[in-house]
């Protein structure tokens, strides 16, 4: 569905995507996470056809995007991380604009705005003016100008910012909703747990450069077993005893490490510790997860 090769970004003085190659197919949900600075914004902006790349190629079901960027623009719905809105139009003119401008049909559009309206709950606020809207409410009008035009692919920069926790919660599963009706869906967000809830994959970028593009629960299972060892108290000797495994302080308390061998090599460590006098409180394994996937990623790339 998306295909991007040897893509390059430059702002003046600074390269913001250094030759980005990467697939993403049909109806995947995909992460797309990164640290602050990491591309982002920029990658979202070329994929929708608003930023022309420097170098590279990007094509959205079977389109160039630098050959046919407004074709591109039916097909795609973006929600940009700082989006305008025609503060005197009302929610419902705002969206049948969008509607129009993305290509539906007139006699589509009013039944287009009214069943988006209805998944965003804006019913109640389809007359009111966009200005008079509170932050979460402008957040959902922008979402559903995303996908007012039932977008192939919608992209998503930072959904979830002022939204209410139940807002956020219903975000979510309206975007299950919408990947299971075989839209592909990429949302960029810095909250890894609500990312976890409704995508499939992960791509992971930092400093415009991909670090890796792969599908969430086959890295998850793939993942290293990671320990964690919790002390009563601090000990001198712990680090010392723990060298071999390359130990990461959460604090002065608590460590983590690797561990290969399973029960066994957990019982032989916990053995070794307390033989030596280690106030061991616990030791156990930590459950993997996106967010754990990702620091693991990112360590050392930045
Ligand atoms: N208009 C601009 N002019 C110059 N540099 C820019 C411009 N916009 C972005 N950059 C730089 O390009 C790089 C990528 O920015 P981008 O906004 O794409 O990152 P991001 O991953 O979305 O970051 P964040 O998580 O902070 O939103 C950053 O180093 C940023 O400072």
């Amino acid at each position: 569905m998306i295909r991007v090769r040897d893509l390059v970004f430059d702002y003046p003085g600074h390269r913001a995507l250094d030759g980005l190659s990467f697939n993403i197919d049909a109806g995947s949900v995909v992460a797309l996470v990164g640290p602050n600075g990491a591309g982002k914004t920029t990658l979202m902006r070329c994929i929708a056809a608003l930023d022309t790349p420097g170098g590279g190629n990007i094509q959205v079901d079977g389109i160039d995007a630098l050959e046919a960027p407004r074709e591109l623009h039916r097909r795609i719905g973006f929600l940009q991380d700082f989006f305008g809105l025609y503060e005197d139009l009302s929610v419902r003119q705002c969206l049948t604009y969008q509607a129009m401008a993305r290509g539906v049909a007139r006699a589509e559009r009013d039944d287009r705005v009214q069943a988006t309206a209805q998944r965003l709950g804006l019913v109640p606020w389809l007359d009111k003016r966009a200005g008079t809207l509170s932050r979460g409410w402008r957040q959902r009008l922008g979402i559903a100008q995303a996908l007012v035009h039932e977008p192939a692919v919608v992209l998503l920069d930072e959904p979830a910012a002022g939204l209410d926790p139940a807002a956020r919660r219903e975000l979510s599963d309206l975007l299950v909703q919408i990947a299971r009706e075989g839209t592909t869906l990429i949302v960029s967000s810095h909250i890894l747990t609500e990312l976890a809830d409704y995508s499939t994959h992960v791509l992971i970028l930092a400093g415009g450069q991909l670090v890796s593009n792969e599908k969430i629960d086959q890295a998850i299972r793939a993942a290293r077993r990671v320990m964690r060892l919790r002390l009563t108290r601090p000990d001198p000797n712990v680090e010392n005893l723990l060298r071999d495994l390359n130990p990461v302080a959460v604090d002065a308390l608590q460590f983590e490490f690797t561990l290969d061998g399973g029960d066994e090599a957990a019982s032989a460590l916990l053995t070794k510790l307390v033989t030596a006098g280690v106030p061991v409180a616990e030791l156990g394994a930590v459950e993997a997860d996106l967010e754990r996937l990702y620091l693991e990623r990112v360590r050392g790339t930045t």
